[in-house]
């Protein structure tokens, strides 16, 4: 094993042309890991042997590796790696990713692999199968080529799928594992089944009341840009998408005022267009695994749907069609603690579906999806998806062969629709937008429509530079903070003092500092309870910088 290894990493994979230089700390953190790209190549470099073991270890899987750094800058890049079922990384190998993205020598890079290999008793005469994709950064080429000598040195069977989104790269490992009984592993078997199914529920659709076909789509200047003009001959007449925001060419442009984390995050339309009132507007970020909706009215008042608008609008059409299946079928959601407490109760009270709370992180949402027969899940940054357990796929579609009332074969149709163009590896803009506007169809209406089923909280999201953000411990799914001492009692004094208030803290797992969420009856008090909390962490934990105001 020793001598294997040390073969690979010494001889085969050039690792003297990338070495640690020693100046950053990386973490495989809440979606894989970011960083300015200037110091990654070592750090591509040792995740592509890493992926090509963990291939060896599940004895061939198709495992991916997608160079992205989402909603980030431009100067940023990264790396997310995906399991066999096309679902993020197993947490217990995330450790491995933070120990070699940090080992400082070649030395320590080997051991760390004899290391794993041995403890997993791994049989190298596993072939290893990577599949890699990138996002439109200007240096995700360069960063590849260090990808690629970490995959090849394992003599691994590699295919380079160019510039995808990052739901697509799941999605085709998915293909490949599943002996492509999910789709082939190529973006026109993904925008064939997506799309059919969209195509074919949009015609049961006979009668549209409110609804508009027409989008105005912000690419966020990315590769959901690029992919987006793809989708549209698959889509052809069912949807008018006119694109904004699309110079993928101009790479500095990528996620700069718009794109759906801007939008989420400022609480405002996307810039670099013009914005119409009424008109629906979609927002993906720059791998195009987010999506948000919005509008403005006469008044030029912004509307935003979030990750916990698509979540309610989704679950309670599910619900009403296996009602109207006569399946009974569990459906639950899965939200965070910035899910807004609004929407939490809409879905609890007036859908009457159950809610979970979990941590931050679309690999906890996604894990505690699966406790459900049919899991939706949402951050209320728009990533999510739905998750249907193989036994349910099974029974819809055994029911719909054999049903003759005609109202159940009909939701039962329509539910085999939804189940095909969801893509269930992960969120993707293209497959939850495909989604939405079924929906909306469906329901006929308006966005506005839409945004009437409940009014949000007003809210806050602000954040915190402290000096070390590691000294911060939450609990209860983030919602109680732990550590720093003492912090929690001064929170729930401060929160205490709003109507409807609420309020949580926790490290960001994506970036250095701290974030704060404040929820309260007003906008006023919402900012005021974020600032007054924000001010009580930079007080406890050595704030770095301007103090919060
Ligand atoms: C409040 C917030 O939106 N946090 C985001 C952000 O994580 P942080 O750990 O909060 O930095 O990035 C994650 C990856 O994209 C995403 O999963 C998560 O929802
Ligand atoms: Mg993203």
């Amino acid at each position: 094993m020793d001598e294997w290894i040390e073969n690979v990493v010494e001889v085969e994979s050039n690792i003297g042309s990338y070495p640690n230089p020693g100046t950053k700390v990386f973490q495989y953190g809440t979606s894989g890991i970011r960083y300015n790209s200037e110091h990654l190549d070592h750090v591509q470099h040792r995740m592509g042997m890493l992926v090509a073991l963990r291939s060896i270890h599940l004895k061939s899987a198709a495992v991916g590796l997608m160079i992205t750094a989402s909603h980030n800058p431009q100067d940023d890049n990264g790396i997310k790696l995906i399991d066999p079922q096309g679902e993020m990384l197993d947490s217990s190998w995330e450790v491995y990713a933070t120990e070699l993205a940090n080992a400082p020598n070649n030395q320590d890079v080997c051991a760390m692999l004899i290391n794993i290999a041995s403890k997993y008793n791994i049989d190298k005469s596993y072939i290893p199968r990577v599949y890699i994709g990138r996002d439109t950064r200007n240096s995700g080429k360069r960063l590849l080529e260090a990808v690629l000598c970490g995959v090849k040195a394992f003599k691994s069977n590699v295919e380079d799928f160019g510039i995808i989104t990052t739901p697509m790269l799941h999605f085709f490992v998915r293909c490949y594992n599943t002996n492509y009984s999910y789709g082939q592993p190529n973006e026109h078997s993904y925008y064939t089944k997506l799309t059919n199914s969209f195509k074919t529920l949009r015609k049961m659709c006979l009668d549209l009341k409110n609804y508009s076909p027409i989008i105005e789509f912000d690419g966020a200047n990315g590769v959901g840009a690029l992919k987006m003009k793809d989708a549209i001959t698959y889509l052809e007449d069912s949807l008018v998408i006119n694109m904004h925001n699309d110079d993928i060419l101009n790479t500095e442009k990528l996620n700069y005022k718009c794109g759906a984390d801007f939008v989420k995050s400022n609480q405002c339309p996307p810039t670099g267009m013009t914005i119409k009132p009424h008109s629906k507007y979609v927002s993906v970020d720059g791998d195009a695994d987010r999506i948000v909706y919005s509008f403005i009215d006469e008044n030029n008042k912004f509307y935003l749907l979030d990750g916990d608008r698509i979540a309610t609008l989704v679950a309670g059409y599910i619900k009403d069609l296996f009602i109207d299946s006569g399946l009974d079928v569990n459906v639950g959601l899965v939200q965070t603690a910035y899910s807004n407490g609004n929407s939490t109760k809409y879905v609890t009270e007036k859908l009457k579906v159950p809610v979970a709370c979990v941590p931050t992180g679309v690999k906890y949402l996604h894990h505690k999806a699966n406790d459900y027969d049919v899991g939706i899940y949402f951050e209320a940054n728009g990533h999510g998806t739905i998750l249907f357990k193989d036994a349910i796929r099974e029974l819809i579609r055994n029911q719909s062969a054999i049903e003759k009332d005609e109202a159940m074969s009909l939701a039962l149709k329509k539910l085999i629709c939804i189940m095909d163009m969801t893509n269930e590896t992960v969120g993707d803009a293209y497959s939850d937008m495909l989604i939405v506007e079924s929906v909306l169809c469906e329901r006929g209406w308006s966005i506005s429509d839409w945004y009437k089923t409940y009014s949000d909280l007003p809210n806050r999201l602000t954040k915190v530079t402290v000096k070390d953000r590691n000294t911060f411990e939450t609990g209860d799914a983030e919602r109680i903070c732990i550590k720093p001492e003492g912090l929690q009692g001064i929170i729930d004094s401060i929160v205490s003092k709003y109507s409807m208030g609420r309020s949580f803290v926790r490290p960001s797992g994506t970036e250095d500092l701290v974030r704060i969420y404040a929820e309260a009856d007003t906008q006023f008090n919402a900012d005021k309870l974020a600032v007054e909390v924000a001010t009580a962490v930079y007080d406890i934990a050595d704030g770095v910088g301007k103090k919060p105001e």
